[in-house]
């Protein structure tokens, strides 16, 4: 036997109502003995409360309010019934309206709405709409019966939520269904007391109709049809990744509706659960999904959480003073008073030191749970004991709920990681005994983030998210969107990984779009929806978004932008760069870079501000880290000047050498910088400091190697027309070294606290002799590679190994944040 609810949506209608009618049609086809129970359509008991609300307060709106659902009903009646049977229809519906217009008429006379008026009114909507269904079955020759349910399950007087008397009850259910073999439609939500008064039973009705009867008739399920894939591992609306649970316990279900899931009212199914009938969660508008199912013990959990809930606007209440500790009855009194005035208490909190006892409730309580519980301890408050009630309010909760955690250590590590990682502050924190529910207070504006990320932690077999916000989209930032765009396919399937381009600017545009840039798109979109840039605004929007696992990839050689770098750490939002701008500006700026990022335990990345991808500035930490300790560092650090020496000949003019390492996107956007040593200088200043040595860069000597004049040219092209007019003095530097068997090698050096970049003549025993290309050496002495130096070689320039490297920085951020 099978208990079957249709909710609201189920019934909304009348194409969704066919549907119902197919899911009986199937079951009976089956075989299968069933009984089902509907709400009232959609929306339909909200109306009825307005209505009777207008109808109190002598608005007589209230008549033309009744046609439209009146109306509703025989819209159903015309579309699903066929002729012949459809004139009893609408006599019984126009029947059960004029009865209550004649109700309606009574509360605008008295202007007075009682709860138990009210029940009467909203009766009706289950009424109607299980009639009109009956009618339609019938109409196809289905043995169905309308039974008002008033008949069968009786409450005492509460109205609004009436408390069922199960003795009576389930006897009248045994002996009702006993009677007759027909299909039992029968209405949710309502009951009525002994004496034969409509009641209600509140909050999830239908389901708590469907558990009572299906409890009393020993059913071997019960199916809720509701509009919803079942339930899921988060609110899909706040959480797009959000899946389907196909396997929960009673417990979880009733921890994930307590905290905000709204699919099912699980207490109102305690009938059933008592009796170890298995509930299935199933989706009206989507038959073949298999839905959640609810059961004693949950089947295979794939994952250490079964789902993620909240409640969005909660207040978070503290009492404290030195006067609580070790006092007994404080907390005892606290509940107390909150509990004989209705306040209910959504989480609780209190450190083992008792100094203080912290809750949250409804917002909409704050001020009552103030003013009672300064009446309640005003002589402790008075005397000092208690230092008083602070309220805080824009606070939300979000639980973590799952069996699973009583088994696997380290949740509650993850869950506080991930906020971490996020800069979510954790403002109060809960866990039950039970270890079935995490529950943290945090920041009603972080809410969306930490739900996100800490689905993105405990789920990881979805699709992760990281949102990269880049500026500069020239030649590096260009190519590192070519490679996301090849990636994309491969990030997705092997690492599980989305790669968000929620935001791009160049020094013209910027776009910012949460919902994601494709990167094979990003020109156009640039181009046509762009706005003008704005790097405050850009900052502050992308803070604003408040997205999780947000990382900022500044691909500009902008002075000034350092000034936000500060801004995304503190906001705790990752910063990756091939700028070398903010690393080799003061050493207090580099130090309180480096110090953000680990207060705020974020990362800031910056492998690509010396030689390129090649793992140089990785090597020097990890050796830091281990505590080994550096000597000497001996590099080729320019790309540009690497492969200008490389390639420079006879044949050959300096100036088209230099244009040539341009063109191959090895130079600075401004090659100046390269020339005139700048580029080294900043690059070993920013070693020195890696390995220890707080440098300032007025205290990197640098040798010039350009004559006065290209050092003077006020632009890039008088620049190269000046390296043409002294293309004999180039010419001479070369054949100088080659008369000797040597070739020019740029060289920057670090030893006993001094750095050194200058142009010097090597012979064909010194290892830098044998480079080619744009290749960069870096040679670390230290004290564990002092005989044999560590050596890293390889193109130390160049879009692709660049980008390649910013690419490295950002997947490395991404395991970070797991
Ligand atoms: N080339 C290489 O081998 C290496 C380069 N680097 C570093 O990479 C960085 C980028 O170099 P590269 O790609 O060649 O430079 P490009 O000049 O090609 O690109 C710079 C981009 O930044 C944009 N930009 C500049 N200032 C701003 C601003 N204030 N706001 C918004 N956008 C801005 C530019 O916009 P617009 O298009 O409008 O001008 C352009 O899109 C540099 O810092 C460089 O030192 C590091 C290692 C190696
Ligand atoms: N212009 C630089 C690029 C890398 O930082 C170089 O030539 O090395
Ligand atoms: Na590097």
């Amino acid at each position: 036997m099978k208990v079957l609810k249709f909710g609201g949506t189920s019934v909304g209608s009348a194409d969704s109502i066919r549907t119902v009618i197919s899911i009986i049609e199937n079951n009976l086809e089956r075989g299968e003995h069933i009984a089902v129970v509907f709400s009232a359509m959609g929306g339909v008991t909200n109306k009825l409360i307005e209505i009777g609300k207008m109808a109190a307060s002598g608005n007589t709106e209230y008549i033309e309010f009744l046609k439209v659902v009146e109306e509703r009903h025989f819209a159903v009646v015309r579309g699903l019934i066929n002729v012949k049977h459809q004139s009893s229809t609408f006599a019984a519906v126009r029947g059960l309206f004029n009865e209550l217009g004649d109700i309606l008429k009574g509360v605008s006379w008295i202007r007075e709405l009682s709860d138990r008026t009210l029940d009467l009114i909203m009766s009706f909507g289950e009424r109607l709409s299980t009639l009109v269904i009956t009618e339609i079955l019938r109409s196809k020759g289905i043995n169905a019966e309308f039974c008002d349910a008033r008949q069968i399950i009786h409450t005492n007087a509460t109205y609004g939520m009436g408390d069922v008397n199960f003795e009576v009850t389930n006897h009248q259910i045994l002996e009702y269904f006993a009677k007759s073999t027909a299909l039992q439609c029968v209405t949710g939500f309502i009951a009525s007391t002994a004496e034969g008064i409509t009641t209600t039973l509140g909050r999830g009705g239908s389901d708590y109709t469907a558990s009572i009867i299906g409890a009393a008739l020993e059913a071997d399920s019960i199916e809720i049809w509701t509009d919803v894939d079942g339930m899921m591992t988060a609110d899909p609306r706040k959480v797009a990744n959000a899946f389907t649970i196909p396997s929960i316990s009673y417990a979880e279900a009733m921890e994930l509706s307590h905290f905000g899931a709204k699919v099912i009212y699980p207490p109102s199914l305690q009938p059933a659960f008592a009796k170890n009938i298995t509930l299935k969660v199933l989706n009206t508008f989507n038959v073949d999904f298999e839905g959640t199912y609810v059961q004693k013990a949950a089947n295979g959990k794939e994952y250490a959480i079964t789902g993620i809930s909240s409640i969005d606007e909660i207040a978070l209440v503290n009492i404290q003073g030195s006067g609580m500790i070790g006092v007994a009855g404080i907390s005892g009194r606290l509940f107390t008073a909150l509990s004989n005035n209705s306040i209910s208490v959504i989480l609780i909190s209190q450190a083992s030191s008792e100094h203080s006892i912290c809750f949250s409730i409804d917002p909409k309580n704050a001020q009552k749970a103030r003013e009672i519980l300064e009446k309640e301890f005003s002589a402790e408050i008075a005397i000092g004991h208690i230092d008083g009630i602070s309220i805080e309010k824009n606070l939300s909760i979000i639980a973590i709920v799952g069996e699973g955690m009583k088994k696997s250590t380290g949740v509650s590590g993850k869950l506080f990681s991930v906020l971490g990682k996020n800069g979510i502050n954790v403002v109060a924190t809960a866990q039950g005994s039970s270890e079935l529910n995490i529950s943290v207070v945090i920041s009603k504006s972080d809410l969306s983030k930490a739900l996100n990320a800490i689905h993105g932690v405990f789920f990881q077999s979805e699709t992760r998210s990281l949102n990269l916000f880049i500026v500069g989209v020239g030649l590096i930032g260009g190519t590192l969107l070519e490679q996301i765009r090849n990636q994309t396919g491969y990030l997705r399937e092997e690492k599980l990984l989305n790669l968000n381009i929620a935001g791009l600017s160049n020094t013209k545009k910027m776009l910012l779009d949460p919902d994601g840039i494709k990167p094979d798109q990003w020109r156009d979109r640039i181009n046509d929806e762009g706005v003008k840039t704005s790097l405050p605004a850009f900052v502050q929007r992308m803070i604003e978004l408040n997205l999780p696992n947000s990382v900022f990839v500044d691909c500009t050689s902008d002075k000034d932008i350092v000034q936000y770098y500060h801004m995304l750490l503190d906001a705790s939002i990752s910063v990756v760069t091939p700028n070398k701008v903010a690393n080799s500006g003061s050493y207090s700026e580099y130090l309180a870079l480096q110090r953000t990022a680990l207060q705020r335990g974020v990362k800031f990345l910056y492998e690509t501000n010396v030689g390129a991808g090649l793992p140089i500035i990785n090597t020097i930490q990890g050796l830091m880290a281990s505590g080994d300790k550096f000597l000497k560092i001996e590099a080729i650090l320019s790309g540009t000047l690497s492969y200008i020496f490389n390639s420079f000949g006879p044949s050959v003019r300096f100036a088209d050498v230099v244009r040539e390492a341009k063109a191959k996107g090895f130079t600075e956007p401004d090659p100046r910088e390269d020339l005139s040593g700048a580029d080294v200088a900043r690059k070993i200043l920013i070693l020195a400091r890696e390995v220890g040595v707080p440098l300032e860069a007025e205290e990197i000597t640098i040798a010039q190697i350009l004559p006065d004049n290209c050092l003077k040219a006020n632009s890039v092209d008088s620049f190269f027309e000046e390296m043409e007019v002294s293309d004999s003095f180039f010419a001479g530097l070369r054949e100088n070294a080659e008369a000797e068997g040597k070739k020019l090698r740029y060289i920057a050096s670090l030893e006993n606290g001094k750095a050194l970049v200058q142009l010097q003549t090597v012979d064909a025993q010194h290892p830098f002799y044998t480079l080619s290309g744009s290749d960069n050496i870096i040679s670390f002495t230290t004290e564990r590679y002092k005989d044999r130096p560590l050596v890293i070689k390889g193109p130390g320039a160049g879009a692709e190994v660049t980008a390649s490297g910013v690419f490295a920085d950002i997947m490395s951020i991404s395991s970070y944040l797991g």
